[in-house]
């Protein structure tokens, strides 16, 4: 199942590997102290464990407490009826030994107890009605109150998640997506646990009282002692050690990457490239490869499973007769010391004992896992980040004057300024061994229009987020209105900028607010949107389709059919094909709608820096040249930046060219003084189409 391959060693932590299906897990483990063999109670240990005791207290009441503001009374009903669950049995096994006591005494001794036998028959309908009672109540309402405490955390979730930079959300990706249905799930696990704990207290009271009535302490050690032994007993686990898994399984992989190629995204390119057999190939080759037996599931549960111990197993077997062996002997030795009902309360309480003490359910590692669980709600999947820090000096910083007179620095009404000194940047997850930028130094003034040129991977884009602090430079220093662009505060920045991408990112909504998101106060702004789409080419596509800006290029829609597979014509199937799904249009009109959203968030007042990054590789070239008429046509009081490949018509406009090369700029200046270098700008400017002019 699991088989250790590595320990690496560290100053006081030991980190061994596993393999666990297609995981490999990772476990640290404290190293063990010389003095650890000398003392019984390990100290550092207990102090880690009171610790994490602690914080697990606070992040479970967190849970809860926000669980419960939800609503309180379905919280109470759910808790309360979970609760109920478990204590009903050891409620009904007491209430049924009175009953059954009261029967014996009149037996034995002809004693006239009828209304103890009556009130104890009274107690038990009462009780068992007071159960379907609950029951009823408690499984109509529990459902929809889970549902409730799913989307709850969706929302959540998606607050979180929308709250990411890039340089954050770069670092999560890979890992294991937290999904609203963890809460519910973690929400079920602690219920039921303290549904557990409740049902093992119950049961424990019952042996005190049984062997209260048998009159024997010894009874109740043997009874008591081994299943709480037995549930503080346990092999190794992983939750509660710190380690991480990951999927390490080649074959496994490679099936993933070949479903992937059933999705929507790539049908055109399997139809028409005729993959389709080849993906089914590869896919049994990598099938085959993988083997089937092996695990994808739950490495931690899974690496727990193969840790749990024969000792436990036959401490288990020991801990189930004995109570029945010493009673059984009691009984040789001394026929008539034990009520018969006492004795069968007693067997029956005990080995329902330890049957839940080795319920993974009462197990701390359970409370492990709920509480893991609600770390990934509260504090993303990865253990620590990073996030890009945002400054407390606002944007822009009024123009004030100084106590000498003198004016301070201030936001220009042209635009942002840049200033770069020896900027290099490398991706987090780049793998190359070349920086994106590689040591980058110029001055954007105020206004000024920029081209920045260069062959494919050479930096363009990447100078651009850094520009817009999309990410913070490796090294060197990127100075925004003289002063460094990390003393900003990031959300007054992102309201000052405005960036035209190559993306072509459509969002799930309709075509007006795809538009209207540019800004999304004026979202519904019908008059608005219609002059963006004006502006940025959309108008005319967009006033051809059906429901016009209404249109919902992926409404998300889902749909579901039962038994209908053979029966294409019936009225259903028909009914079902014609319920909207996924439109698709032209790359050069979504390169339009975007557009068109930049357009819409070029008419914020605060925007002083535009940034566009080849947003034209798509369009015609009518599309083109209205785009960056357009754009030109708003400079007035905005700093731009414009990348592109086909920039023949642009260059008179710009006051300044860039030209990088493999992360470096290596030239800059005007149109003329680049081609008298005759360098790599001529190179770039002679082999483009130079046919465009405005
Ligand atoms: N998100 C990313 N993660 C890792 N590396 C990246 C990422 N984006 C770009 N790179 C790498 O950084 C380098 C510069 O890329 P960049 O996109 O800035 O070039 P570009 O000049 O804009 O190219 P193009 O003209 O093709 O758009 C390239 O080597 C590229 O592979």
């Amino acid at each position: 199942m699991s088989k250790q391959q590595t320990t690496t060693s560290y100053d006081n932590i030991v980190i061994e590997e596993y393999d666990v299906g297609v995981y490999r897990l990772k476990v640290a483990r404290r190293k063990r102290q010389p003095r650890d063999f000398l003392l019984l109670v390990k100290w550092p240990q207990l102090v880690e464990n009171l610790t994490e005791a602690k914080e697990m207290a606070s992040d479970i009441f967190r849970f809860m407490g926000d669980i419960y503001r939800i609503s309180p009374l379905k919280f109470t009903g759910v808790v309360g009826g979970h609760a109920w669950n478990y204590i009903e049995i050891p409620f009904n096994m007491y209430l049924r030994s009175l009953l059954l006591e009261a029967i014996e005494t009149r037996l034995k001794t002809g004693e006239n107890n009828d209304w103890r036998i009556l009130s104890s028959l009274s107690l038990f309908v009462l009780s068992s009605t007071l159960t379907a009672a609950v029951y009823w109540a408690f499984f109509s309402k529990r459902n929809l109150f889970l549902e409730q405490i799913s989307r709850h955390f969706q929302l959540h979730l998606l607050k979180e998640s929308l709250g990411d930079d890039l340089a954050t959300a770069n670092a999560k990706s890979g890992h294991e997506v937290v999904a609203a249905n963890e809460a519910k799930n973690q929400f079920n696990l602690l219920v039921m646990f303290l549904g557990n704990v409740l049902g093992l207290s119950g049961r424990m009271a019952l042996i005190f009282e049984a062997c209260r009535r048998v009159g024997d302490p010894v009874l109740v050690v043997i009874a008591l002692i081994m299943p709480i032994m037995m549930s503080m007993m346990g092999g190794a686990s992983a939750y509660t050690s710190k380690c991480i898994a990951y999927n390490n399984n080649e074959p496994d992989k490679r099936m993933k990457s070949l479903t992937k190629m059933s999705e929507q995204a790539y049908r055109q390119d399997v139809i028409l490239g005729g993959i389709a057999d080849w993906v089914v190939s590869e896919f049994k080759k990598a099938f085959e490869a993988r083997g089937g037996v092996l695990s994808a599931d739950h490495p931690f549960r899974d690496w727990n499973s193969s840790n749990r111990n024969l000792k436990l197993n036959l401490f288990n077997a020991v801990a189930t007769v004995l109570p029945m062996l010493y009673l059984a002997l009691k009984v040789i030795n001394n026929p008539t010391d034990i009520s018969l009902v006492s004795m069968t309360i007693l067997v029956e309480s005990s080995t329902g004992l330890i049957e839940m003490a080795k319920s993974p359910l009462i197990s701390p590692l359970r409370l492990r896992v709920a509480v893991e669980g609600i770390r990934r709600i509260y504090y993303g999947t990865r253990p620590t980040y990073k996030k890009m820090m945002s400054g407390a000096l606002p944007y822009p910083v009024p123009n004030s004057t100084g106590n000498d007179g003198e004016a301070e620095i201030g936001t220009s009404e042209k635009g942002m300024k840049f200033e770069l000194s020896n900027v290099s940047f490398s991706y987090p997850s780049s793998r190359s061994t070349q920086p994106a930028l590689d040591n980058v130094s110029f001055t954007i003034k105020p206004g000024q229009l920029i081209i920045l040129v260069g062959k494919n991977g050479s930096g363009k884009s990447t100078l651009v987020r850094i520009l817009s602090r999309l990410y913070d430079q490796t090294s060197g220093e990127v100075l925004i209105d003289d002063r460094s662009s990390s003393a900003y505060h990031l959300g007054d920045l992102k309201r000052s900028i405005a960036l035209l991408s190559q993306d072509n990112l459509m969002y799930p909504f309709s075509l007006g607010e795809n538009i209207g998101l540019g800004n999304p106060e004026k979202c519904t702004d019908h008059e608005r949107i219609q002059t963006a789409a004006e502006r940025g080419g959309a108008s005319g596509f967009i006033a051809k389709l059906k429901q016009g800006f209404d249109t919902n290029l992926d409404p998300k829609v889902k749909t579901l059919s039962l038994n209908l597979h053979k029966d294409p014509d019936h009225p259903l199937a028909k009914e079902l094909n014609a319920i909207q799904k996924k439109i698709e249009i032209s790359g050069g009109e979504k390169q339009r709608v975007v557009a068109s959203r930049t357009f819409m968030r070029l008419e914020l007042s605060g925007i002083k820096f535009v940034a566009v990054d080849e947003p034209t590789s798509a369009l015609d070239a009518d599309g083109e040249l209205h785009l960056f008429k357009q754009l030109l046509a708003r400079r007035e009081g905005k700093t731009m930046v414009f990348v592109t490949h086909r920039f023949g018509h642009l260059t008179k406009h710009a006051d300044l060219i860039l030209c990088m090369k493999e992360g470096r700029l290596v030239e800059s200046g005007s149109h003329e003084e680049l081609m008298k270098v005759d360098g790599e700008y001529a190179t770039l400017y002679n082999t483009q189409a130079a046919a465009y002019s405005i």
